[in-house]
């Protein structure tokens, strides 16, 4: 594995692999690897046959009272397991390299619409740091694909809009979530999480499955579809989550692009962000609604009878 800090070797052994017409596929990372990360590395290596991966802490996407600096960074054990996951280019650079002129007058790539809400109100202008850096990164390695957990749903939603919108020819592609035996999905931040919070934690993936069991069967006096019954299961999952020790950032159900969910919408997700402690923990499950009760068809049934 080649590891490049600055942008000439960077441009330079990219043009190599796509003069030998070798498909580039590109994972973006902020480093401290854990399994999620490599399931990355896996896919990319199945769907291209050179695999970039780029480890870069982006403070452009970090809020003032974030954790930048806390930002867990293992550099030398990252660069072991990307070599032994089969990437074939590490692209570090440091944050002088993508910003030159410092983040605050830097362009910015903004898309509307999908990145407001949810985290997007958690995190005042964290989209834009992510969406413009993935952009720089998207300019500088030019891959064929890349991938991007589906941990980080609504990042993923606001990249596929970017790459749709602005016509970039790159094919993106979700990676499930890699979760801990006890469910907890895998997360560099997890490591902050003292012992008594980590014994917590798999609370939030349970409370989500409970929804999900939930808003699938229906209730004894609600069709699964009733708007009202929804409400009922949001609320007892912000009820769930209270009561096992978590600070709710949003608990939210809509549909798989993000809008809100409609009388027929089937393909739904839960999606849910909390805080133990001061850890920030993100995590959604996806849901399928049943189909709406056909009121004709059962006033027809009614009147056969
Ligand atoms: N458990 C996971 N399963 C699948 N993909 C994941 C998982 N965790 C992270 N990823 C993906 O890895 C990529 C890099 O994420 P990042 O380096 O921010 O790691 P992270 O563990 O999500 O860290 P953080 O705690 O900062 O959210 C993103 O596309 C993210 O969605
Ligand atoms: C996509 C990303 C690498 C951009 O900094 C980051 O948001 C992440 O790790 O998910
Ligand atoms: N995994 C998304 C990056 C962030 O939380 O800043």
């Amino acid at each position: 594995m080649r590891t490049l800090r600055d942008i000439p070797a960077l441009r330079h052994a990219l043009a190599e692999y796509r003069q030998r017409g070798q498909r580039i596929a590109l994972a973006p990372t902020m480093g401290n690897l854990h399994a999620g990360h490599l399931a990355l590395i896996e896919n990319a290596r199945q769907h291209g046959d050179v695999v970039v991966s780029s480890l870069f802490v982006n403070p452009m996407q970090f809020g003032p009272n974030e954790d930048l600096d806390a930002y867990p960074r293992t550099f030398e054990a990252d660069q072991q397991a990307l070599e032994a996951a089969g990437c074939d280019v590490l692209f570090a650079p440091i944050s002088e390299t993508l910003y030159p002129n410092g983040t605050k007058q830097q362009t910015y790539v903004h898309v509307p619409s999908v990145s407001e809400g949810l985290c997007g109100s958690s995190r005042p202008g964290h989209f834009d740091g992510v969406s413009t850096v993935v952009t720089m990164l998207f300019n500088l390695v030019q891959p064929d694909i890349a991938l991007f957990g589906e941990k980080d749903y609504q990042q993923l939603a606001v990249i596929r809009k970017m790459v749709a919108d602005l016509h970039m020819p790159i094919e993106i592609i979700g990676v499930p979530i890699v979760r801990a035996d006890d469910g907890l999905a895998l997360s560099s931040r997890n490591g902050y999480l003292s012992a008594e919070n980590r014994a917590k934690a798999p609370a939030l993936y349970k409370t989500l499955c409970d929804m999900r069991q939930a808003l699938e069967a229906g209730g004894v006096e609600f069709s699964a579809h009733d708007h009202d019954y929804r409400q009922q299961v949001l609320q007892q999952g912000r009820q769930a989550l209270y009561d096992a020790g978590f600070e709710l950032d949003y608990l939210e159900l809509r549909d798989r692009t993000l809008g809100p969910v409609e009388p027929n919408t089937r393909q739904a997700i839960l999606l849910a962000a909390a805080r133990l402690g001061d850890t920030r923990l993100i995590d959604n499950l996806d849901v399928l609604l049943p189909a709406p009760t056909d009121t004709s068809a059962a006033a027809d049934t009614a009147t056969a009878r």
